[in-house]
C-alpha cells in the first residue's frame, strides 16, 4: 500500500462520473464518487461499488491536454458536462492484457478551470521527468528483409507513433545489407547522442547489434577482445528489440511475448534487464558472442543443413531437423567446464527466471563478473581447482544461456536457465538409440523433465572448453598442443564457407555457424542490458480496486527517480 504524501488531489470528471483523482510520488489513482449500479469493464464487472483504478507513475507514458472539441458535443448531458468542466487532459499509461502483452491506454480527466488542468499536466510531467531511466533519444536499425519483410511497416505503423507520443527522438537507419548495423555501430555511429539502440528484426539482427555495440565498447576502452583473459567492459547503452524476424527467441525470453507494441512500451518506460553474454574464442582469436544457444552435434548439424535450404523459409528447420535426426551422427570429444557455485542453483531446480529473479540478483560476486586471469591459469593446469572433464561420444552438446523458450518450445531447451546469473547450462547428450534421443527431443515440447534420462547430463557452468577428439590427449596442455598440430584453417572471413571432416560437427552460435570446433567459452555476467524486465510472474491486473482508499497500488517495483 502506498502511504506516500499526496502531491495533488482534485475532484475531476472522468467518463460519465465525478472522480476523486490523486497523485502521489509513485501512483496516480482515481475513484468514482458515485457508486455504479451495474457496470461491466474489460476486466471485471461491478455492482453497487465505487470503481477505482491506480497506475504506477513509472508506467505512465505521457500526459497532454485533451484535444476534444466540446462545443460539438450534441447530447444534453455532454453539453452540461462541457460547461461545468470545459478543460481536459489525457494520461496515457501501460495496460496489461493477455499473455504478457502491454497496450497503451488513455484516460481523460475533465477540469473546472484551465489553471487546474495545466497544474495537473505540469505536476505529472514533473514526476515523469524525474524518471531518469527513460530514453530520450534512440538509434533505430530496421532490417527490411527479416522475417516476413514487415520490419519497416511494423516500425512505422506500431512503434514510431508511440515513440513520438512519448516525446522520444529517433534516428532511423534501414539496413542495406547484412552487417550494415554491426559495422555502423562498430565505427561510425556517434553513440554519445543516444540513450539506447533499437533493433527491428529477428535474432540475427539482434546478434548484429550486440556484436557492434560490444565490440565498439571494448575498442573505446582499449580492450582487446581477442584476449580470452580480457576484462570486458559492459555496454552502457541498452538494446531494445522490436520483434520482426522469423525467430524472435531473445525477445520472447526477455519480455514473454513477441509483440512490437509491448516491446515499444518496455523501451518507453525505460526498463532494464541485464543479460549474460558468452564470449567464444578459438585460442587467442575471438570468434563470437552468444546470448542464447551454443550447440554442437545435433543443433550444429541442423543449422548447417538448414543454411543450404534458406530458399525454403522457416520450413527448412523442420526438414533439416528430420534429416539430421535420421542421420543420427555422434561426435567424440572432451569437454571441460568450471561449474557454478552451489548457491547459483542447478538446471533441474525448477526455479524459473522471472522478472526480479532472485537467482540473478544474488548472482556471482562483482569481482567474478569479470574474466579472472587467475582462473585462466587454473584452466591450463587443470590442477583439481574446480574444473571437471568429461570425455565421450555425444549426439549433442548444448550450452543454453537463457531458457531458449519460443512459441514452438514454450519451456525451452533449459527451462530454468537464467538471464543474468553469470552462468550457462551445459547439456551433454551422450550417444543413445534413436528412440531414446527422440524421447529426449520430444520433452522440449512437453512438461516432462527433459534431463531425466540416463544418457543426458546437465551442469550449470561459468566457463567451458571443447576439444573434438582427434587424438587421445593426455592433459589440457596437450589439448591446446593438439589444436596447433591439427592446424585448423584460419578463422573464416564471414564470406568464406567452412567445412569439416565427418568426424566433426560444427557449433551453431545463436544461429550462426562457427568456423572452429575447438572453442573456449566464458560467461560475461550482465555484459549488455535490454529494454525489458524479464517475464512477469503473474499477469498483474491493472489496479481496479473496490473502494481501496485514495492511493492504493501494488508495490511500485523499480522506480527510477533521481
Ligand atoms: N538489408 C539487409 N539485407 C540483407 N540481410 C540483412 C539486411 N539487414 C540485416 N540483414 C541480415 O539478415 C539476417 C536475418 O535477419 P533477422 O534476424 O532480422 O531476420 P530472421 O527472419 O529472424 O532471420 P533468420 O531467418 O536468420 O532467423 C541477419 O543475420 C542480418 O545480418
Amino acid at each position: 500500500m502506498d502511504k506516500q504524501p499526496v502531491l495533488l488531489c482534485s475532484r475531476l470528471f472522468q467518463k460519465r462520473r465525478q472522480a476523486d483523482v490523486t497523485l502521489s510520488r509513485t501512483v496516480l489513482a482515481w475513484t468514482e464518487t458515485e457508486k455504479s449500479r451495474k457496470r461491466r469493464t474489460g476486466i471485471s464487472s461491478f455492482s453497487g461499488k465505487a470503481h477505482s483504478q491506480a497506475v504506477q507513475v513509472c508506467e505512465l507514458v505521457t500526459v497532454h491536454k485533451a484535444e476534444e472539441d466540446w462545443t460539438r458535443r450534441r447530447k444534453k448531458k455532454a453539453k452540461q458536462v462541457a460547461e461545468l468542466y470545459p478543460h481536459a487532459f489525457t494520461v496515457s499509461y501501460v495496460r496489461r492484457t493477455q499473455q504478457h502483452r502491454w497496450r497503451c491506454a488513455d484516460v481523460t480527466f475533465r477540469c473546472t478551470s484551465l489553471a487546474l488542468c495545466e497544474r495537473w499536466i505540469h505536476v505529472i510531467n514533473e514526476r515523469l521527468s524525474l524518471l531518469s531511466n527513460r530514453p530520450k533519444s534512440l538509434l533505430v536499425y530496421i532490417n527490411p528483409y527479416g522475417g516476413k519483410r514487415r520490419g519497416k511497416h511494423i516500425y512505422e505503423q506500431k512503434v514510431a507513433p508511440l515513440f513520438q507520443h512519448a516525446c522520444i527522438s529517433t534516428d532511423v537507419i534501414v539496413t542495406e545489407h547484412a552487417n550494415h548495423a554491426r559495422d555502423h555501430l562498430k565505427t561510425e555511429a556517434n553513440l554519445d547522442k543516444y540513450d539506447g539502440v533499437v533493433c527491428v528484426g529477428g535474432d540475427g539482427m539482434f546478434s548484429e547489434i550486440l556484436h557492434g555495440l560490444a565490440t565498439r565498447t571494448q575498442t573505446d576502452h582499449g580492450v582487446d577482445q581477442n584476449q580470452q583473459d580480457a576484462e570486458l567492459v559492459p555496454c552502457s547503452l541498452r538494446i531494445g528489440i522490436i520483434p520482426a524476424g522469423s525467430t524472435d527467441c531473445i525477445c520472447f525470453a526477455t519480455v514473454g511475448t513477441n509483440d512490437p507494441v509491448t516491446s515499444a512500451l518496455h523501451i518507453i518506460v525505460g526498463d532494464s534487464q541485464p543479460m549474460d553474454v558468452c564470449s567464444v574464442h578459438h585460442d587467442d582469436t575471438f570468434l563470437s558472442y552468444s546470448v542464447s544457444l551454443l550447440g554442437y552435434g545435433f543443433y550444429g548439424d541442423v543449422q548447417t543443413d538448414s543454411e543450404r535450404k534458406r530458399w525454403l523459409g522457416p520450413a527448412r528447420y523442420d526438414l533439416s531437423g528430420v534429416k539430421t535426426f535420421l542421420n543420427h551422427n555422434h561426435y567424440e570429444g572432451t569437454i571441460s567446464f568450471l561449474p557454478a557455485e552451489n548457491h547459483m542453483g542447478n538446471p533441474r531446480d525448477k526455479l524459473l527466471c522471472r522478472s526480479g529473479c532472485s537467482v540473478c540478483q544474488r548472482g556471482p560476486p562483482v569481482k567474478e563478473q569479470q574474466w579472472q586471469l587467475s582462473e585462466k591459469k587454473k584452466t591450463e593446469t587443470d590442477d583439481g581447482s574446480g574444473w571437471s572433464v568429461v570425455r565421450g561420444k555425444f549426439l549433442a552438446i548444448n550450452a543454453a544461456s537463457m531458457s531458449c523458450a519460443c512459441p514452438r518450445s514454450p519451456k525451452g531447451l533449459s527451462p530454468s536457465a537464467h538471464l543474468a546469473d553469470g552462468t550457462t547450462d551445459l547439456i551433454l547428450v551422450r550417444r543413445c538409440s534413436r528412440l531414446d534421443f527422440l524421447k529426449h527431443l520430444l520433452r522440449h515440447t512437453n512438461k516432462d523433465d527433459q534431463f531425466d534420462h540416463s544418457f543426458v547430463e546437465v551442469h550449470r557452468v561459468k566457463k567451458f572448453r571443447f576439444q573434438p577428439w582427434l587424438q587421445e590427449p593426455g592433459s589440457l596442455e596437450d589439448l591446446s598442443e593438439a589444436t596447433k598440430k591439427t592446424g585448423f584453417a584460419p578463422i573464416c572471413s564471414g564470406q568464406t564457407p567452412c567445412s569439416y571432416s565427418k568426424a566433426q560437427s560444427s557449433w551453431t552460435c545463436d544461429g550462426e555457424i562457427l568456423c572452429h570446433a575447438d572453442i573456449q567459452v566464458s560467461v560475461r555476467c550482465g555484459l549488455v542490458r535490454l529494454f525489458a524486465r524479464g517475464i512477469e510472474e503473474q499477469q498483474p491486473q491493472q489496479c481496479v480496486l473496490d473502494d481501496p482508499g485514495p492511493l492504493s497500488a501494488p508495490d511500485p517495483g523499480q522506480q527510477h527517480v533521481d
